[in-house]
């Protein structure tokens, strides 16, 4: 059931002005202002899984995948960014946003904005619309991350610090710990998260929980710890090769923008490739810039690229297990289309089902033509986390 459900080109298809959280872009000129691509990326988890959600048929519109359109919009809004096309699977709905984009489970919601939007001012909404409409009283675990900024002068409160962010998310979390990884006087990466409220983890709940589920129509085994294998990986990449940015701008600003000019990156970049059998939905923003969703069964990746020269910034992220392609093939295919100067990579998996530390470890291996800078290994509460930050050679 892939479908695309709506096609607004926006951000503008005529001479229109169309302000955005981050500056006014006139689409007959273009803006030549500096842009801040790095994304603050938001993941709420409801419950450990969507088998723990009670199922009372066949839908799958059910748990947060039962809002509304417009209640997202209103919770968007709050953000500064909007819903420009939509696609969906059996396990997700995947959101392009005018910056970046949100991934809607039956039990967890992804949010990744760019720009100066104000993601976390939108959680107490978030948390709200989860508690009316899905009787998700209990948050299971939380993660909120971003690079280090490009502009942070740009940002509003709190995003302009990492103290502020995370004063902000420990006033609406329970459990929370806040992390710096990487060099402080050099690209580094900040990470908050959450461990799983005591009353939900203990023997009494987990038993209920296990009733929860039992009693609705599904065939699960809780106690496989391999239901709960979870996995994100991300490559964040600056300092871009301009001649590769060409095609991430429109040839022809009358017919190439939206999600035409979208399929004409995928194909003559090699981005369709990374995942050839996916579901893709692109966009190429006027006069430049480019955002896609991928869908794979229950996983997604999602790619989005700054092109301009004072600022040039792609992301990509995926859940997509990974005997779908290794990381270090993931990162040669980027790095061909992209050939950043610098980039980090942050491969963030659950602790307990075929998990070895140094297998883990040597996943962010050595790139040709690039040097390792840093490789850091982190053991949370229920994750591992590895983070390495490249240059390339003789820059
Ligand atoms: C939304 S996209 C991708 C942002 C992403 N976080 C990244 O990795 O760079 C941002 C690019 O699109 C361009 N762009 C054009 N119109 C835009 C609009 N209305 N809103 C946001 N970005 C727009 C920006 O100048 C920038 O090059």
């Amino acid at each position: 059931m892939d479908t695309l459900i709506c096609k607004d080109n926006l951000p503008s298809s005529s001479t229109s002005t169309t302000t955005t959280s981050d500056r006014t872009l006139d689409s007959s000129n273009g803006s030549s202002e500096s842009f801040e691509g790095p994304e603050k990326l938001l993941e709420i988890w409801f419950e450990p899984s969507p088998n723990y959600i009670i199922k009372d048929n066949s839908s799958t519109n059910i748990g947060l995948r039962s809002i509304e359109r417009g209640i997202w919009d209103d919770m968007l809004n709050i953000v500064k960014c909007k819903i420009i096309n939509m696609i969906e699977n059996d396990h997700v709905d995947a959101y392009l946003l005018s910056e970046s984009s949100m991934f809607v489970y039956q039990h967890k919601i992804i949010l990744k904005t760019c720009g100066t939007t104000t993601l976390l001012a939108a959680i107490p909404r978030l948390l709200k619309i989860a508690s009316e409409h899905c009787q998700f009283h209990k948050v299971w675990r939380a993660f909120y991350s971003r690079k280090s900024f490009m502009f942070p002068e740009r940002q509003s409160h709190p995003h302009n610090n990492w103290k502020d962010e995370v004063a902000y998310l420990e006033q609406l979390f329970d459990n929370g710990s806040a992390y710096t990884v990487g060099r402080i006087n050099g690209d580094h990466w900040f990470l908050y998260l959450t461990s799983p409220p005591n009353d939900i983890t203990s023997e009494d709940d987990s038993s209920q929980l296990r009733h929860r589920a039992a009693s609705s129509s599904t065939d699960v085994n809780m106690e496989n710890q391999c239901d709960l294998d979870d996995q994100t990986v991300e490559v964040l990449m600056t300092e871009l090769n301009p001649k590769m940015m060409k095609k991430f701008y429109c040839e022809n600003m009358d017919n190439d923008s939206g999600t035409e000019g979208g399929a004409r990156v995928d194909r003559e970049t090699g981005l369709k490739n990374l995942y050839p059998s996916a579901k893709l939905d692109s966009f190429l923003f006027k006069p430049c810039g480019y955002s896609a969703n991928g869908l794979l069964e229950d996983s997604y990746f999602t790619i989005h690229v700054t092109p301009e020269l004072s600022c040039s910034y792609a992301s990509f992220e995926t859940n997509i297990p990974l005997a779908h392609g290794t990381i270090s093939e993931i990162i040669h295919q980027l790095i061909a289309i992209f050939e950043p100067g610098k980039f980090i990579v942050t491969v963030f998996k659950t602790q307990g089902c075929n998990v070895d530390k140094k297998h883990l470890v040597n996943s962010l291996s050595n790139v040709t033509g690039y040097v390792r800078k840093d490789r850091i290994l982190y053991d949370f509460d229920g994750y591992d986390l590895v983070f390495g930050n490249f240059e390339k050679r003789n820059k």
